[in-house]
Parts: structure tokens; C-alpha cells; sequence
């Protein structure tokens, strides 16, 4: 677990909107190490996405570096894969093909094709819908179909983002009891964007919790709780308190700014 596996080094962006900066993200420094499960934590506008955007190459830094697998970011790349919220798949192939689908552009084998779709069907319990579309899926499934999608092409690095926010509160703690044990097994760095301040417990060694306008890491802190971890239990909660007085900081700086934008408008 030592060796860093994404860096981020003195990471800043900028967003130029209606003749007005913002200060998306300022001096980010963090260093992911190999294998590493760390959830990025903090009210909505934080800059969450931003950072796991510049990660994933998609949108780079104004400022700074971003390296991972030891490369130096500048788009995105086979070792990184990405999980939205919105399951992006393609609602005209079926469960299979969509898994399927890295791997053939790849230009993979058939039968190789076939053995690793096998495989991930079986892992995420999709065996019994590999024929059906992502349209007569439920929201859980489709979900189970992205990151089986990205699981095919073997990424070392996985990024998550709020890939769980729109399931009910059942299916949520399936996928997450789910995704903990693939990535044991499969031993991914995974960095999964939150404002669910139970999720990030459940779920992370680490947690970084950002600060609103400009997005900067407020705390950095590793969770020491053995898994499966237990919300009920008296150190979940004593730290749910202490992460929620420092998320909560944050929303009503959110909320400031938006009553005094309201104001000049
Ligand atoms: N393309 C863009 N153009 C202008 N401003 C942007 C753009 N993308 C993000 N921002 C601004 O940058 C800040 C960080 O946004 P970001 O989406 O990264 O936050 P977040 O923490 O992921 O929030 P959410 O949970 O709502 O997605 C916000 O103030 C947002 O308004």
C-alpha cells in the first residue's frame, strides 16, 4: 500500500463563467496509495467531480500536475475507469454487448471476449439478464452493468462517481457490500465521490473532505474501523457527528453564497 498510485500535485482549476471566476479547485495536493479505497466527501458545489474529472483526464487542471500508474494525466486512459451516476450505458445493446463492448474495441479475441463476460456476469449476479436491454433493468442493475463494463477492461484505478445516489436505500447498501468485495478480490484503487457522509464511512480506508468555493481538503482522515463496518455502532456514529459538524460547515458556506448571489442579482 505504499507506493502512490494517483497524485495529485499542487492542482488548481478555474472555471470562467458569465464574466465571473470560479475557483473550482485550489491547491490539491493528494497522493492515492496502490489499492487504496478513498471517497472524496462534501456538500454539493465542492468541487468533487471537478477533481475526479481532472483525474479521469476529462477535464484537466488550470494548474498543477495529476499523475496515475506513474503516467502524467493529460486525458483519459485504459488504467482508469469511470462509473457515473448515470450508468452510461448504451441503451441499444444488450446487457452482454454492453460489457462486451471495451473489450471488442480492443480488439480482443471472441472467445476471450466471451470467457470475460462470462465471468463478470457471474461476479455481479447478471447471468439471468445478459440478454435483456438496459431499459428493462432496474436502476440497481443497470448500475451492476457500468461497473461490470469497467471491470472488463481491467483498469487498475477505479472512479466513482456518485454511482450509487439515485438507488433507494436497500439497493445502495447491496451495491456498496458489493463493490467492497470486488475490490478486495480484485485489489482496484478506488477514489468515490459522496455527500453521503455514511457512505464514505461504510465504505472508505480514507476519507478527504473538501471545503465549498474554493474547493480545498479540509480533513484527511483514515478510517480504522474494520469491515463490514456497523452504522449502529457507537465509533460509526461518533465519527458520523464529528464529519457532519465538518460537512455541515461547509453546506452553509453553500448557502451563504447562494442568499448573497440572490441578493446582487
Ligand atoms: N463547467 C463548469 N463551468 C463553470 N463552473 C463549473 C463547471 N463545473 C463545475 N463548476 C463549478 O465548480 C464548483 C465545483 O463543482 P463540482 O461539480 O465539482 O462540485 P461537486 O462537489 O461535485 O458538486 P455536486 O455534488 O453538486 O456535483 C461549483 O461551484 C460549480 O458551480
Amino acid at each position: 500500500m505504499s507506493e502512490a498510485h494517483i497524485v495529485a500535485a499542487g492542482v488548481n482549476k478555474v472555471f470562467a463563467t458569465g464574466g465571473r471566476e470560479v475557483v473550482a479547485l485550489k491547491e490539491i495536493n493528494l497522493k492515492v496509495p496502490r489499492g487504496q479505497f478513498v471517497c472524496l466527501l462534501g456538500p454539493s458545489g465542492c468541487g468533487k467531480s471537478t477533481l475526479l474529472n481532472a483525474i479521469a483526464g476529462f477535464a484537466l487542471p488550470s494548474s498543477g500536475i495529476i499523475t496515475a500508474d506513474g503516467k502524467l494525466v493529460t486525458g483519459p486512459g485504459p488504467e482508469r475507469g469511470m462509473v457515473f451516476q448515470e450508468y452510461a450505458l448504451f441503451p441499444w445493446m444488450t446487457v452482454e454487448d454492453n460489457i462486451a463492448f471495451g473489450l471488442q474495441i480492443k480488439g480482443q479475441p471472441r472467445d476471450t471476449v466471451r470467457a470475460t463476460v462470462d465471468k463478470l456476469l457471474a461476479m455481479l449476479s447478471l447471468a439471468d439478464f445478459r440478454h435483456r436491454y438496459p431499459k428493462d433493468l432496474s436502476g440497481g442493475m443497470r448500475q451492476r452493468v457500468a461497473i461490470a463494463r469497467v471491470l472488463a477492461l481491467d483498469s487498475p484505478i477505479m472512479l466513482m462517481d456518485e454511482p450509487f445516489g439515485a438507488l433507494d436505500a436497500l439497493t445502495r447498501r447491496n451495491l456498496q457490500d458489493e463493490l467492497l468485495r470486488l475490490w478486495a478480490e480484485l485489489k482496484k484503487t478506488i477514489i468515490f465521490v459522496t455527500h453521503s457522509i455514511e457512505e464514505a464511512i461504510y465504505l472508505a480506508d480514507r476519507i478527504v473532505v473538501m471545503t465549498y468555493r474554493p474547493g480545498t481538503i479540509k480533513r484527511d482522515l483514515i478510517v480504522e474501523l474494520p469491515r463490514l463496518r456497523d452504522p449502529a455502532s457507537p465509533v460509526f456514529n461518533a465519527l458520523k457527528r464529528e464529519l457532519g459538524q465538518l460537512v455541515m460547515e461547509e453546506q452553509q458556506r453553500h448557502h451563504n453564497d447562494e442568499l448573497r448571489l440572490a441578493a446582487v442579482d
